[in-house]
């Protein structure tokens, strides 16, 4: 694999020449998405790029979008589209890696059209956190990690684009029979026995 350094200007080479392989994770705000992932890297050794930790990293670096950004994570709606791919792209050009977790994208249909119109990637599959919401809400109000929209008014904001922006985009991939669900109203660790059962490969599944 070569090496990608968008900081050496290595200009020429695209990430369609990089061919990165995808895997979107998906769920619900507190469904365990970037719990999961952590996992998935140590024992499968993907990149895990979240969309939120991106923007977030966005606002603290200055960037002129900081403030806009700012302003739509505190009311849990979806930045624009052109910003957070530019972030993806750019997170996945720098990598030498070429398997990313891409964590909270596509939230909506605008992010799902303009990711696969601007870098031509289709993702493997679409791992799929399915929790009830009362569950992911205890989980939000106790994660503790002094997120400006981990409070319950921003909350049900977030659970709302949810069901209104984010379910249709699984639905989509459903259709495409790229989804593979997993029941994450259980302890991490079960949690994770289903996960491995996505990413290990056919022939080294063992036969019980
Ligand atoms: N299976 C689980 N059982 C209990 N708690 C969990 C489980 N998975 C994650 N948590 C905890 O729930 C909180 C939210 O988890 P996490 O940050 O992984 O969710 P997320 O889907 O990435 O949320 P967001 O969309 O808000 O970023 C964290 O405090 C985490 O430790
Ligand atoms: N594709 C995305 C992903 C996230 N956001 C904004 O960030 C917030 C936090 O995202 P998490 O995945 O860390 O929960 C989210 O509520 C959005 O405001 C986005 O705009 N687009
Ligand atoms: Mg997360």
């Amino acid at each position: 694999m070569g090496t990608v350094s968008v900081a050496n200007k290595d200009i020429n080479v695209s990430l369609a020449e990089k061919k990165p392989r995808v895997v979107f994770v998906l769920g619900g705000p507190g469904s365990g998405k970037g719990t999961q992932c952590a996992n998935i890297v140590e024992h499968f050794h993907y990149t895990h790029l979240s969309a939120g930790d991106l923007l977030r990293a966005e606002i603290k670096s200055g960037s002129e979008n900081g403030t806009m950004i700012q302003n739509m994570i505190k009311e849990g709606k979806i930045v624009p589209s052109e910003v957070t791919i530019k972030l993806l792209q750019k997170a996945m050009l720098e990598s030498d890696n070429d398997k990313f977790l891409i964590d909270g994208f596509p939230r909506n249909e605008e992010n799902r059209a303009a990711f696969e119109a601007v870098t031509k990637i289709e993702p493997e599959f679409v791992l799929f956190f399915n929790c009830p919401e009362e569950e992911m809400e205890k989980r939000l109000l106790s994660r503790n990690q002094g997120r400006e929209d981990d409070n319950i008014e921003t909350i049900r904001k977030r659970f709302n684009v949810f069901l209104e922006s984010s379910l249709p985009v699984i639905e989509h991939y459903k259709a495409k029979e790229k989804v593979r669900e997993i029941e994450a109203a259980k302890p991490i660790g079960e949690v994770f026995e289903a996960v491995k059962v996505v990413f290990t490969p056919k022939a080294e599944k063992v036969v019980a």
